[in-house]
């Protein structure tokens, strides 16, 4: 049985203008998040990974700016709620979100999709407890979900009484879920831990808390930036294997962003790799591990200790990321200069999207189909 994408973007663009010039921070990048999929998006810092999040949560700010693209979401009742709306694109079961008001973007955050972000002492207010901010957070959930135009509430006040965190009425009923929320994330003693504040919480705790609140809403698409980047391994082994534990519990999607190669072979479906505001490898987990195609992905491969299990020996890829200012961009292979692989034409012109199989591209000229190509189905199976 083939699975529905959920989310479909498409030729995305992001820039910065900032007083330094126009930095291209993501350009022309296609995601293609599955209905239960657990999607790793995979490069080193200042790849575009979190921008690439940021964009499909609608909460690019100036000077960023996204020049281009679409993403289609897939969600019945707002291809109903805007098919006769001839400012919003809609295609059978998809919307293309971009093309929505800020207001019905707002919407989305609050009910359908949620981030969790890099930084865990900036998703709580150090002056309530946690119980309490989680409650809020189900709170205008819940009240959105019994008026599906949310405009009765005077929604915008009520979506931004959650950012600001200025108080919100919060019911009973609320503040049980919270603790449920919080017992979901595997934390003991939920009623008690509701109670306390942020700062009570250690890192992993916290991190579990992070995750409760994203919950809350009950979103279809999950983006968890770097959720466990500052935490230990051991706890960030039983971080992701919660992440995993929660797709299954609530048939979300998940969009996993991280440096660590090691972290998307443990807990994902599929993988992104992501260099210099674009993808230049996507493919199934077990594809990517035993046959990675593009030169900067065995790169990586070879600098994650969890994934090189017998050679300890980590080799870092020599050189930098590029600056993505524009004006230093052009059209060349953007790892060409870092390739141990690359030939002339390398560095005189852009790279096509080769497909290697449906399920596999590889953005590189040195890219070749397979002799016999898998359908879709053989992968779909020998991935369950
Ligand atoms: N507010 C901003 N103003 C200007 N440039 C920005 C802004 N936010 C991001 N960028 C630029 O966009 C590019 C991509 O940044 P992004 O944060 O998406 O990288 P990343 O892959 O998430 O890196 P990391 O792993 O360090 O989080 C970088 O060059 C960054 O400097
Ligand atoms: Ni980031």
């Amino acid at each position: 049985m083939t699975r529905e994408k959920i989310l479909k973007a498409r030729d995305l663009k992001v820039r910065f203008y900032t007083d330094e010039g126009q930095v291209n921070a993501v350009e022309g990048v296609d995601i293609d998040l599955y209905e239960t999929d657990v999607l790793g998006i995979v490069g080193e810092s200042g790849s575009g990974k979190s921008v690439t999040g940021l964009t499909i949560m609608g909460l690019i700010e100036s000077p960023g700016r996204v020049d281009g693209g679409e993403i289609w979401y897939r969600n019945q009742s707002l291809v109903a709620e805007y098919e006769s709306d001839p400012s919003v694109e809609t295609d059978g079961d998809y919307v293309d979100i971009l093309t929505l008001s800020d207001e019905a973007r707002r919407r989305l955050r609050a009910r359908s999709f949620s981030m969790v972000f890099q930084d865990p002492m900036e998703s709580f207010d150090p002056s309530y407890t946690v119980g309490e901010q989680i409650a809020e957070a189900v709170e205008v959930q819940r009240r959105l979900a019994d008026d599906t135009s949310g405009r009765e509430y005077g929604l915008r006040e009520l979506i931004l009484s959650t950012v600001s965190n200025s108080y919100t009425f919060v019911s009973e009923q609320s503040r049980e879920r919270a603790v449920e929320l919080l017992e979901m994330v595997g934390l003991s003693d939920p009623e008690q831990r509701a109670q306390e504040y942020p700062h009570q919480f250690s890192g992993g705790m916290l991190q579990r808390a992070i995750l409760a609140q994203a919950l809350a809403a009950d979103p279809d698409i999950l983006i968890a930036d770097e959720p466990t980047s500052a935490l230990d391994v051991t706890i960030q082994a039983q971080i992701l294997e919660l992440l995993a534990d929660i797709q299954e519990q609530t048939d979300m999607s998940i969009m996993l962003i991280t440096h660590n190669l090691g972290v998307v072979a443990r807990a994902c479906e599929h993988v992104g790799v992501m260099y210099a505001g674009e993808i230049v490898e996507y493919a199934h987990i077990e594809r990517i591990l035993d046959e990675p195609e593009h030169p900067y992905t065995r790169g990586l491969m070879q600098s994650v200790p969890d994934i090189q299990v017998d050679d300890q020996q980590l080799r870092p890829i020599s050189g930098n990321v590029p600056s993505l200012m524009d004006a230093e961009m052009g059209d060349h292979c953007y790892f060409a200069d870092r390739c141990p692989e690359a030939k002339d034409e390398c560095f005189a012109e852009k790279p096509p999207d080769v497909m290697l199989n449906d399920e596999h591209m590889s953005k590189c000229v040195l890219a070749e189909p397979d002799a016999q190509s898998i359908t879709p189905d053989t992968i779909e199976q020998g991935g369950e």
